[in-house]
């Protein structure tokens, strides 16, 4: 994924302005930087969830395999399972476990059968480290879940209908260290599967999960390489003053 010369404004207030990056496969690419430098608001344009936000409006081109995801005619329920997305507060559907991971692939046409569509749940609860907790109560309802187990389902959910790129806003912040833990082991299994972003707030989180790291501030990429780089020997001064603690 790539995208170009992105800005966004709410309104007449611009939150991201120019922003250039590519997101390969095979990689988890870190977002961080202080609060409301625009994070969140890069991360949301790249599957067009700011769709849902009247005031929001995108300038620059965003494109997957080569395709502008903004040109008119895009199919917008089939960009968002390409580029799925995990949030902050894990949100399964009021629904059973199973129902969780079989909506998509259904609407999307992904199984043709119902031992297709056992298949995929199977195989999207296993990828997502979760099959063996729920195997035996697929019928419960996924909000009956602990934190952790609900964020994993999310995952799974995000994976059942094939993504190549998976978004995921602080997908730990409302998790307890060893949900965490589990998150992000998970996202490691990931990556050579997919192309993976995470915004963490969480420094040591970003050096632990990712390969790559973006260090935004006020609105623009201030740094973008390699997340050992960033980490232990950054180029700009914003960047070496926010990782040692001086703000943010
Ligand atoms: N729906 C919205 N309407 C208007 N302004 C918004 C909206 N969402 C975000 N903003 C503004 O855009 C800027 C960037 O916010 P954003 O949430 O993207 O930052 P962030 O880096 O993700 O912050 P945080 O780390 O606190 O989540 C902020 O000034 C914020 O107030």
């Amino acid at each position: 994924m790539s995208a170009k010369d992105v800005s966004v404004f709410y309104s007449e207030k611009q939150a991201i302005d120019n922003v250039s990056i590519d997101v390969p496969t095979g990689h988890v690419t870190a977002f961080i930087g202080p609060s409301g430098c625009g994070k969140s608001t890069f991360l949301r344009v790249l599957n067009r969830m700011n769709d849902t936000i009247p005031t929001a409006r995108v300038e620059g081109t965003i494109e997957l395999d080569g395709e502008d995801i903004y040109r008119s005619g895009m199919d917008v329920v089939q960009l968002r399972a390409r580029v799925g997305m995990v949030f902050q507060k894990p949100n399964p559907f009021p629904k059973s476990i199973y129902d969780n991971i079989a909506y998509g692939p259904k609407i999307h046409g992904l199984a043709e059968s119902r031992e297709e569509l056992d298949e995929v749940v199977e195989r999207s609860l296993t990828r997502a480290g979760l099959w063996e907790e729920v195997k035996d109560r697929l019928l419960d309802s996924g909000t009956a879940l602990s934190g952790g187990q609900q964020q994993r389902l999310c995952i799974a959910r995000a994976i059942a209908v094939d993504p190549e790129v998976i978004l995921m806003d602080e997908p730990c912040s409302a998790l307890d260290p060893i949900a965490t833990a589990k998150i992000e082991e998970l996202i490691a299994e990931l990556t050579d599967r997919y192309a993976i972003v995470i915004v963490t707030h969480s420094m040591q989180q970003a050096a632990r999960v990712s390969q790559r790291t973006a260090f935004f501030h006020l609105g623009k990429i201030v740094e973008y390489g390699q997340t050992k780089d960033i980490f232990t020997n950054p180029i700009e001064e914003r960047t070496k003053d926010y990782i040692t603690g001086r703000y943010g």
